[in-house]
């Protein structure tokens, strides 16, 4: 068995690509930004669906499903906000050996395939709200280097799309799901995110504003966008002519929907994968992970006695029936080709949770020891307390992934309040809070100013050598207030916001 052989913190790119791989989480597909996603990484994008169905169909929204395909003539329909990305859509432009009379985008995203039925749906002001959620894959053609489950040309996500007669309620909405979004990354994925709203450079063209979760990556000191809630306002129901008649009267103007639109991906996976695992692979939060628990008899040498041997192979099939039947996912490993240090490695490089070590004198003791995957604490367990302790010490492991991660986040968000402390405080891993007046041009010379000059080389596939500057991730809902006359950190402006700055994916 051959782990990672690279350390974290001094080949991350390589490190990453070993552990998904060899963590069983995926594998790589012949068609260059495109992965297969296997059970070990699946799982979890089920846990996250069971989570998140559950509560958006709470708030009214219900799944449905529309074609991949789109028109040229709909997708270029609003051709302002699309002319950004026409560079990555991917187009069908022949089925068998005849060319198609038209050619059929793949969705990039679904505004322009939903939409025009919504205009079709939405009649009177009794057909609102409408809200539906798609489950689907998206395509775009990026030509940045991919990464598994972070920038991949074709990738899993939910698109959800809701229309309103009142922007207070769409307003309501917005956040309501991006703190659903905040819920999966810290209660199912142990990962802390700074949640606000994209300036007018990093929002979404299409709408109105764009609020955020964003995550931190500890060990290259990136930022990294990790789902986003827009409210688009009546943009675009304006553009598919999404309107009722005036409820207060035929003769009042007619009214526009106001809509928002959301969406999350399995680039989570690939964020939460970045942020726990170690050198030993991959390290899996007990509430995502496929496996939870692998039961593992030890202790058995040529020395052992048949019934020894039959009592300790017993005890563990015994501990693992327990387990299962008190809904822990666990399972055991009693192959007999490989020595229990061959298994303990792994079963590490699959990140399970926990491995339950049943030996001699476990046997004796009536007892089993526990071995927490992340910081490799052993915790013995009496049999009599199985049920009870199981499931404790998992919980304590989830919490103590969540609280390590946020200490990183805390650690390195660090505020900035003069130019002078910028781009150092940048280079040493950090994201940085700062005064900021609010201005465009001086965002766009705060990423500038803060790129390193680099090797002309194209995007940087290794952290090593960030070439890229600070963007704006985002204006934090929770921040301090400013000092008054609290100058902007790059221009001599004041200040009217803190907002966090760091390079990013
Ligand atoms: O981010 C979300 C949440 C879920 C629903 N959609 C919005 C906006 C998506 C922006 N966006 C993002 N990427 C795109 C790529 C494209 F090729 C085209 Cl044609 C359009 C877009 C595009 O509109
Ligand atoms: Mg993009």
């Amino acid at each position: 068995l051959v782990g990672v052989t690279v350390d974290k913190s001094k080949d991350f790119s390589t490190w990453y690509t070993q552990v998904v791989t060899k963590g069983e989480m995926l594998d790589y597909y012949d068609v260059s930004g495109c992965y297969i996603l296997r059970p070990n990484s699946y799982t979890v994008w089920e846990t996250i669906q069971d989570w998140f169905n559950a509560r958006i169909k709470k708030l009214g929204v219900k799944n449905s499903y529309f074609p991949m395909f789109v028109s040229a003539k709909v997708l270029n329909k609003e051709k302002d906000h699309i002319e950004g990305f026409a560079p990555e859509v991917a187009w069908v432009t022949k089925a068998g050996n005849s060319q198609l009379e038209e050619e059929i985008a793949i969705r990039p995203t679904s505004e322009t395939v939903m939409y025009p039925y919504y205009s079709k749906w939405i009649r009177s002001h009794r057909d609102f709200p409408l809200k539906l959620n798609q489950w689907n894959s998206v395509v775009r053609w990026e030509f940045k280097h991919p990464q598994p489950f972070l920038r991949t040309r074709e990738f899993l996500w939910q698109e959800g799309h809701t229309a309103f007669l009142e922007k207070a309620e769409a307003e309501k909405e917005v956040r309501d799901i991006l703190d659903l979004y905040a819920g999966i990354y810290e209660e199912l994925l142990a990962v802390p995110v700074i949640k606000g709203k994209k300036t007018e450079n990093e929002k979404f063209a299409g709408g109105d504003y764009t609020t955020t979760c964003e995550g931190f990556i500890a060990a290259t000191g990136r930022g990294i966008q990790g789902a986003t809630s827009h409210h688009l306002g009546q943009n675009f129901s304006k553009m598919f002519n999404i309107s009722v008649e005036n409820p207060e009267g035929a003769d009042k103007e007619r009214c526009f929907a106001y809509q928002n639109s959301w969406g999350l991906s399995t680039r989570v996976i690939g964020v939460m994968i970045m942020t726990h695992s170690d050198n030993k692979g991959l390290v899996l939060p007990p509430r995502v992970a496929q496996n939870q628990v692998v039961v593992i008899p030890v202790g058995i040498t040529s020395k052992t006695s048949e019934d020894q041997k039959k009592a300790i192979n017993d005890g563990a099939a015994e501990i693992l029936k327990r387990l299962v039947d008190s809904e822990v996912r666990a399972v055991g490993d009693f192959r007999d080709i490989y020595t229990p240090g061959f298994k303990f490695a792994d079963w590490e490089l699959k990140g399970t949770p926990f491995r339950l070590e049943f030996g001699p004198k476990d046997l004796a003791s009536e007892q089993v020891t526990a071995v927490r995957r992340d910081n490799g604490e052993k915790i013995t367990v009496k049999l009599a307390e199985l049920e009870t302790k199981i499931p404790e010490i998992l919980d304590d492991m989830q919490k103590g992934l969540l609280d390590k991660a946020r200490k990183d986040f805390d650690e390195h968000r660090v505020f900035v309040h003069e130019w002078k402390d910028f781009v150092p405080t940048l280079n040493s891993k950090n994201v940085i809070v700062a005064p900021w007046c609010g201005d465009a041009d001086c965002e766009d010379d705060i990423k500038d100013s803060s790129a390193k000059k680099n090797n002309g080389e194209d995007e940087q596939v290794d952290e090593k050598a960030p070439s890229m500057g600070a963007k704006s991730l985002c204006i934090p809902f929770e921040q301090p207030a400013l000092k008054s006359g609290q100058k902007c950190v790059k221009c001599d402006k004041d200040a009217t916001t803190y907002c966090m700055f760091g390079r990013s994916y």
